[in-house]
């Protein structure tokens, strides 16, 4: 081991060891900075962050590969896998471009890996002040903290010289490859020599992380032609025979040759040379040229003359008579050979002998010839036929495909840091960089107005921005980053074995339970289905949407709708009543615990869509629109409202006989490279009238990995806390796990969870996984509380809806004429969209945006704001801002009636 983790003093000497390129690359080319930034302390916060280049491959010569950067390892500061918990001490090991970390050195050694990451495939960002250290791998991402400066660099260092190091390998190991597939006929065998020299380089032993998925799978793909040839071979039973067929026919000719010498010598003449040979066959072969025309003519052809004289032969009048009738008998190349050799007729017995020796030996050479002959072609067909046959096609293309993700991997890595140091230095706060605290009360929205673009709030707004965009800043800062020091533990905040233990017999009692019986009536004699088809978005490139619009003025720039699923944010909030039974349940429970636990389920229940729902986004409302949904299969009436366009913040709020709903979705992104978490800070209420409770709870943080790549798939994870406001008897914490945890997938989704009572002692406790079911083991009779629906076979055609989101949106007669003009329902380019009129909703949305663009100015030049119509901003219990509904939306729509209103005119 190089570095076991204390300052030593040989750190310097390691540190000038590598000082000649790393040095350079630890002055990095991006900050975070906003020289236009208005936010005093996250100016100096933001300059502070720095990203680190893409550092390109080093110009050395493919094949050689510099030398390995040494090992690394030592405790650093990790920051909690959920997030607003602070730092725990973890020791982390790099090695071969690898990061791993653990609790203890002998967990290393054991491979009791807490989690890796490749580093070269990071984006990585450093702040020199708080010696932190950022790695964001899409799947995975590390924020690390040393524990002082020298550490600090030495860390960094270290990264930077495993990253160079093993962006180079890549680099050579694709040019290798690219060089083998393109030298043409013989590029099988080429790969494949080099697939196996690649296996055998060492430094190609990647460990199991996500992120050497590409490299990995290349070099799996051209190793995998290797085996597949040798395989080939090996299946080639003819391939044996052929090869002692022309042995034997080696044998033969050497006979052949034997017995035409003593023909020769028979003949009194002097043995007959290759040389000879080859002269007579090769003048044979001229005459063969043309050999049945004219065949008594056959020296009067000008062209075979001047082959034979520019050959600068001479030939007896014998050699013409002899070969002039070749053109007619000429059947076989035995026979043309004897006849060839017999020149002067033979007479003598022996001599007669010879000739028919030399005739059947001829023969038999012809036989393993032509028997050879038949087996490569029959080879060859066999090979052509593979290589135009889909299998082969496949693999290659796969081939292909897998190298240019690889290529690309580096390519939009270096996008990707381009746009993160962009995105950051646009930034004014600091807020992509630290954690929002749900708990803080939000800051007036009003300091900020003046805020400039970035991409991080771009994304947030998933490019449906039409006018220049505002986020909260906020409200933490770096001194609560700094904070977090003080929070330093070595105490272990992570699930422990039993744990895993825990979470894998959650995991059987779901799956071995039957459907949670639910009185929610199956017909709903609503749509089953879309009108059309989702359209494919893989072509588009979010990444170059994000790129070629960097540093503009973003309200100019649309996402195309093609990446849009036909439902808003106001639809997607009625989406988490889909399994409300759980509230009516909870009414109905006497005893308070018990209830909880099932407020729990019913939390857990509306982050189920996750698994289907990460290939389209949805429409971003525009300002004063709504939308309402009559639920009488489920008891409830929910109506929603967009009260505020920047930042984006939806209202809702539902009421049945059992229950009472409400939240205000508002959401901030924190971009790390290649994912983007999704912090919500509304809090969601319930109240269960029987009981007189209300409950409150935060939302677990949403992450949407490789954003920019069709791996794209979402999380949740974080702690959630239920709390009973008028209540003190019981609350119940949950956590949504962040998956890998010990690098195994049982726990995906996972979600564990306890109710306390009030003194703290666990009452319940339940687990299971948001997208599987819920199960809770503590009650009289343990049971599943809740498992999601099942979804639709043809879900992946459908923008991966629910047969429960598909309702969302359809407007039958009825609604139509009773809703109010601003409903979602009737927002044409959405509309559009779901009938498969992608071009048509474009543009269509293009005019909406606009329109809303209109109304605003129209507004700021009276001096007036918008104010929301169905809901209004106060304070809850614990002073943070919330949206409560007026009650008008209701009272509205019976009397007078929407249609005997004024209403705002949206598209
Ligand atoms: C680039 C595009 C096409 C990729 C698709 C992005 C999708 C998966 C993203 C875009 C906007 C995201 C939503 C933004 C806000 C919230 C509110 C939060 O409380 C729960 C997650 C939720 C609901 C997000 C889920 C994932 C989401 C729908």
């Amino acid at each position: 081991m190089e570095y076991q983790g204390r300052p030593p003093t040989s750190s310097q000497s390691m540190i000038s060891g590598l000082d000649k390129s790393p040095v350079a690359m630890l002055k990095p080319t991006h900050s975070r900075t906003n020289s236009t930034g208005s936010s005093r302390h996250s100016r100096q916060n933001s300059r502070d962050w720095e990203v680190m280049p893409d550092v390109p491959p080093d110009n050395h010569k493919p094949d050689q590969t510099p030398e390995m950067p040494g090992i690394c390892e030592g405790f650093l500061l990790k920051k909690r896998k959920y997030p607003l918990q602070g730092w725990h001490k973890r020791y982390f090991h790099l090695e071969k471009g690898i990061l791993k970390y653990s609790k203890t050195p002998q967990d290393i050694f054991k491979g009791k890996i807490h989690g890796s990451l490749e580093v070269s495939l990071a984006v990585m960002s450093i702040n020199k002040k708080s010696r932190r250290i950022d790695l964001d791998a899409g799947d995975n991402i590390f924020h690390m903290k040393t524990k002082n400066h020298e550490m600090f660099y030495i860390w960094v260092t270290k990264l930077s010289a495993h990253r160079v190091y093993k962006k180079n390998e890549a680099m050579n190991h694709h040019q290798g490859v690219l060089q083998a597939l393109s030298s043409g006929t013989n590029s099988l065998p080429a790969v494949a020599s080099f697939a196996q020299r690649s296996m055998n380089m060492p430094s190609m032993h990647f460990q199991g992380t996500e992120g050497d998925a590409d490299l990995e799978q290349t070099v799996t793909a051209s190793s995998g032609v290797s085996f597949k040839v040798s395989a080939w071979l090996q299946q080639t039973q003819n391939a044996d025979s052929c090869t002692q067929e022309l042995s034997r026919c080696q044998l033969d000719l050497a006979e052949l040759d034997r017995l035409i010498q003593r023909l020769h010598c028979l003949d009194g003449g002097l043995p007959i040379t290759d040389k000879d040979l080859e002269h007579r066959i090769s003048m044979q072969n001229l005459f063969l040229e043309k050999p049945k025309k004219k065949s008594g003519k056959i020296w009067g052809h000008s062209r075979t003359l001047s082959r034979i004289e520019a050959l600068g032969m001479q030939y007896t009048p014998s050699h013409y008579a002899s070969t002039s009738h070749l053109g007619a008998s000429v059947q076989s190349i035995p026979d043309y050979v004897y006849s060839q050799l017999s020149t002067p007729p033979v007479t003598s017995p022996e001599g007669k002998k010879l000739h028919k020796d030399i005739y059947a030996m001829s023969m038999k050479v012809h036989t393993s010839l032509k028997t050879i002959h038949e087996v490569l072609s029959m080879e060859r067909e066999r090979v052509r036929q593979a290589w135009t046959g889909p299998d082969l096609r496949q693999s290659t293309s796969d081939q292909l495909a897998t190298l240019c993700t690889t290529l690309s991997e580096l390519e939009v890595q270096s996008r990707l840091t381009k746009i993160h140091s962009v995105s950051l230095s646009s930034d004014s706060t600091e807020e992509s960089f630290c954690t929002v605290r749900q708990d803080q009360p939000t800051p007036s929205l009003a300091r900020h107005h003046n805020r400039q673009v970035s991409v991080t709030e771009s994304v947030a707004e998933y490019y449906d921005a039409s006018e220049v965009l505002a986020t909260e800043s906020s409200s933490e800062n770096e001194a609560s980053d700094e904070s977090g020091l003080s929070d330093i533990t070595t105490s272990n905040s992570e699930p422990e074995e039993t744990h895993l233990t825990t979470a894998l017999k959650y995991q059987a009692s779901v799956s071995s339970a039957h459907d949670v019986p639910n009185n929610v009536p199956k017909d709903t004699a609503r749509r089953r289905t879309l009108p059309a088809h989702c359209a494919d978005n893989s072509h588009i490139g979010i990444l170059s949407i994000l790129y070629n619009n960097i540093g503009k003025d973003l309200s100019r720039v649309s996402m195309p709708v093609a990446l849009n699923e036909p439902l808003c944010f106001l639809q997607r909030l009625s989406e988490e009543l889909e399994y409300s039974h759980l509230l009516d349940i909870a009414n109905r429970i006497d005893d308070p615990y018990e209830r909880m636990v099932y407020m729990a389920a019913f939390s857990i229940s509306g982050y189920a869509w996750a698994s289907w729902r990460n290939r389209y986004k949805p429409f971003n409302p525009v300002l004063g629109e709504t939308y309402e949904s009559i639920r009488n299969d489920r008891g409830f009436r929910f109506v929603s409202e967009q009260v505020s366009h920047h930042p984006p913040l939806s209202a809702c709020h539902a009421e049945s006989e059992n229950f009472t709903f409400w939240q205000d979705q508002r959401w901030k992104n924190k971009f790390w490279g290649k994912s983007v978490e999704i912090v919500s800070s509304g809090m969601v209420n319930v109240t269960l009238p029987r009981y007189g409770d209300h409950y409150e709870w935060n939302k677990a943080v949403t992450c949407i990995h490789n954003v920019f790549s069709q791996q794209r798939w979402l999380e949740h994870y974080g702690d959630v806390i239920i709390r009973n406001t008028k209540s003190d008897v019981c609350t119940c914490k949950m956590t949504f796990v962040k998956s890998r945890y010990w690098g195994s997938d049982t726990s995906k989704n996972e979600v564990q969870g306890v109710v306390l009572n009030a003194t703290g002692e666990v009452v319940h406790r339940f687990g299971g996984s948001w997208h599987e079911g819920i199960f809770c083991d503590t009650l009289s009779t343990p049971q599943c509380l809740w498992k999601p629906n099942g979804q639709p076979e043809d879900h992946f055609l459908y923008y991966g809806f629910s047969d429960y989101a598909r309702e969302l949106n359809e407007l039958t007669p009825e609604l139509q004429a009773i809703l109010p003009p601003t409903d979602t329902r009737f927002r044409p380019d959405q509309r559009l969209l779901e009938e498969g009129k992608v071009d048509e909703s474009d543009r269509r949305k293009d005019e909406v945006e606009e329109k809303q663009r209109d109304r605003r100015k129209e507004l700021a030049k009276k001096g007036e704001e918008h104010v929301p119509r169905f809901f209004y901003k106060s304070l809850d219990e614990a002073g943070r801002e919330v949206w409560a509904y007026n009650g008008a939306y209701w009272k509205t729509r019976e009397n007078p009636g929407f249609a005997n209103t004024k209403n705002l005119d949206l598209w």
